[in-house]
């Protein structure tokens, strides 16, 4: 069974009139894809292509007009408060912009260990254990754990939001540009972390994403976004850079001078 199972997902956003009555834009048309236990899909498009807002539906943050949401085989949208909860224990989410993603008047301690308190009821000396632990496995010290978030460097944040992220071992972790805003050598050290997550805990992941480098370097499978429609899913990132359709080879052909091994392939 799929980890996640999309299933005709249509969407749009209100948008409002004084005059007529509110019409809504289709974002998101008609979209099917499955992701499936320890398994990366890259998904692609160009800004305003509607990833972020199909991340926002499979988080349950976006409810669809039409279509299924199946997470471990439950039904995201028809399920109780109860079993949602749940579910979102299991589905976890870091976002681009790491600062907005956390309350700047918490330490990394009150941060990490917010998802433990609302899940795991801890006991505080058991909770700091266990965010020391969560620092070290993201790279940073136990002793971090005082620091505020004007105290870290945009790639330590991002660890702490990602050190969140797993607080509670989930199964999934949507990667909303996840790598976007930091530079080159932190984003190559932060891509290599969540790789090193995904191999030692079997977590799956949707990384969304604009650029084509870091989805093939990280994706397992890769995706494209144009318009609000899924016009490319390969289950095989090798095939995926071979595939003759034109939103491929664009993306394909804006790697070819940093990366000699894709001129073969096009
Ligand atoms: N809350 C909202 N209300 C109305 N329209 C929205 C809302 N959020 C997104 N949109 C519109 O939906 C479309 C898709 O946006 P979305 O953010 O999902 O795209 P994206 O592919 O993630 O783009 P980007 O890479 O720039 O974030 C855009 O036209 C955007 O303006």
């Amino acid at each position: 069974m799929s980890l996640l199972r999309v299933s005709h997902v249509t969407h749009g956003y209100a948008a409002s009139s004084l005059f007529r009555k509110a019409k809504r834009s289709i974002v998101l048309s008609d979209i099917s894809l499955s992701i499936e236990p320890g398994q990366c899909l890259g998904l692609l498009g160009a800004s305003g292509a509607g990833k972020s807002t199909l991340g926002k539906v499979i988080l349950g943050l976006e409810r669809p007009q039409k279509g299924q949401i199946l997470f471990q085989g439950v039904d995201l949208y028809a399920s109780n408060a109860y079993d949602r909860k749940k579910l979102r224990r299991d589905l976890q989410v870091v976002f681009q912009d790491c600062y907005s993603s956390v309350n700047p008047k918490m330490n990394a301690e009150q941060i990490i260990g917010e998802p433990l308190m609302n899940y795991e009821k801890l006991s505080a000396q058991a909770q700091t254990r266990r965010v020391e632990e969560l620092l070290e496995i993201v790279g940073l010290h136990p002793d971090d754990r005082k620091k505020y978030p004007h105290q870290f460097s945009g790639g330590q944040l991002q660890r702490i939001n990602i050190a969140r992220a797993i607080a509670l071992k989930p199964k999934m972790i949507v990667l909303d540009e996840a790598v976007s805003s930091l530079d080159m050598v932190t984003q190559s050290a932060i891509l290599k972390l969540l790789l090193d997550l995904k191999a030692n805990f079997g977590l799956s992941y949707l990384f969304i994403s604009h650029d084509i480098k870091a989805a093939y370097h990280i994706s397992d499978a890769l995706a494209v976004m144009d318009h609000g429609e899924l016009v490319v899913h390969s289950e095989n990132k090798e095939q995926f850079i071979g595939l003759q359709h034109l939103s491929v080879q664009k993306l394909v052909q804006s790697m070819l001078p940093e990366h000699p091994r894709f001129r073969s392939g096009v």
